[in-house]
């Protein structure tokens, strides 16, 4: 990852971004995707201001971020390691903390929200920020599913509102999608793709439909494995232990033997993983994947599919996954959601 200048002089334009220098980037959400987005805005030279509601989120946000660096220094530096370590403070030291967003993105030229995948506090958020925000202020939305028109609609700024979707891992994934609503001007457009390509990502152009390009292909993908794996798993052991816990055992000798009968058909989630990785060329497999991304996200992801389009069977919930969230496995983050992590 380059550590390069990375001004964006907007040309001459009569839209309220005209020669907008987008120098100060304030990201509002702490998490995987926003402690990635943040390490990539600063490792190109921007002056980052990483939001979360709590120092201790904040931290971790940190750390978060020099083990990224760590894994970028370890290959760039390999014969200097204290180049390696120079490097990483260096980039560290663009990223300012705070959690007070409302003072933060007062001198901000673009603000990026990655927080929870709900319609509601993301409109809340930017409804907030609207008014502090200086005039000339892009805002954009790294949301996996949400429509941006609605997330826009709680704002005053719907020309210099679009999206702008990374991927997991931000460090590593070179795609941007660069999302615009009918509302969105074309020089915040421009803004947008500037911007990821200063990052040193390739930015693609959708328009605003649920999973813009690569989640409105990938999402099903990852539901139909679940799906597949969902039916070798016992459903009436499945479903007793979740709907009474209590009562799971003992269960009677006829209903054991019919769930082990039940065990035999479709494919186990490893050997599913084994299919996508070396038949389809995948680098991780759908379960691996789901892990990786965080099952809480997946599921909010496929709601909000569901609720835009309630007859499409691509986007049906799985019983399995709403299980695993209830239980708090929520993937690598938690420790465990299909598979265990150490
Ligand atoms: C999907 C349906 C649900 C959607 C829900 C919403 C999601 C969204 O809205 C959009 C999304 O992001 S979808 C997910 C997109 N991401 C992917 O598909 C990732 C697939 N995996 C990969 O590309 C590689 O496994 C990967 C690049 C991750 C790792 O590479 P490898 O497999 O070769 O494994 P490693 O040995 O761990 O890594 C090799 C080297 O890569 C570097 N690296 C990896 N992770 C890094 C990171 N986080 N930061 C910095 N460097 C990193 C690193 O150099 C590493 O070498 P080591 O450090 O020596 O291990
Ligand atoms: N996980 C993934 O692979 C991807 C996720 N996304 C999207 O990015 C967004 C964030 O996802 P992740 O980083 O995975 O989630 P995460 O759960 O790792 O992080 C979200 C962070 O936002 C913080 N937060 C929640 N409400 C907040 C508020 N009102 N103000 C400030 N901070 C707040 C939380 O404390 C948390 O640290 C979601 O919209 C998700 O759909 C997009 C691409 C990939």
């Amino acid at each position: 990852m380059a550590f390069a200048a990375s001004q964006i002089v907007r040309g001459f334009s009569s839209s309220a971004v005209r020669n907008v220098v987008i120098k100060n980037v304030t990201i509002i959400g702490g998490g995987q995707m926003g402690a990635g987005i943040a390490q990539v805005a600063a490792s190109t030279g921007h002056s980052v201001t990483l939001v979360d509601t709590s120092d201790d989120i904040l931290k971790k946000s940190i750390k978060l971020i020099e083990g990224s660096l760590k894994r970028v220094a370890k290959k760039k530096f390999s014969d200097k390691p204290e180049a390696g370590e120079e490097f990483i403070k260096k980039i560290v030291q663009k990223v300012s903390t705070s959690t007070d967003a409302e003072s933060a993105v007062q001198g901000s030229d673009l603000v990026v929200e990655a927080i929870v995948e709900n319609l509601k506090i993301k409109q809340d958020l930017f409804s907030r920020l609207d008014k502090l925000a200086p005039s000339h202020t892009i805002f954009a939305s790294n949301t996996s599913s949400l429509s941006i028109c609605d997330i826009a609609s709680s704002t005053n700024r719907q020309d210099r509102f679009g999206g702008l979707h990374f991927f997991n891992p931000v460090a590593m994934m070179k795609l941007v999608e660069v999302i615009g609503t009918p509302a969105t001007s074309q020089d915040t457009l421009d803004s947008l793709l500037d911007f990821s390509k200063v990052l040193g990502k390739t930015p693609v152009s959708c328009k605003d439909t649920s999973g813009f390009i690569v989640n409105r292909l990938l999402v099903p993908c990852m539901m139909e494995a679940i799906r597949l794996y969902e039916r070798g798993v016992c459903t009436c052991c499945f479903y007793s232990s979740f709907k009474h816990p209590s009562s799971f055992s003992p269960i009677p000798l006829t209903l054991l033997i019919f769930c082990f009968s039940n065990l035999s058909g479709d494919a186990s989630k490893e050997d599913i993983d084994i299919g996508m990785k070396l038949g389809a060329g995948y680098p991780m497999g759908p379960f691996e994947l789901a892990d990786y991304v965080g099952l809480d996200i997946v599921k909010a992801v496929i709601e909000a599919f569901k609720t835009k389009d309630p007859k499409n069977p691509l986007f049906d919930s799985s019983d399995l996954l709403n299980k695993l969230v209830a239980e708090g496995k929520l993937g690598i983050k938690t420790g465990e959601g299909f598979y265990k992590h150490k």
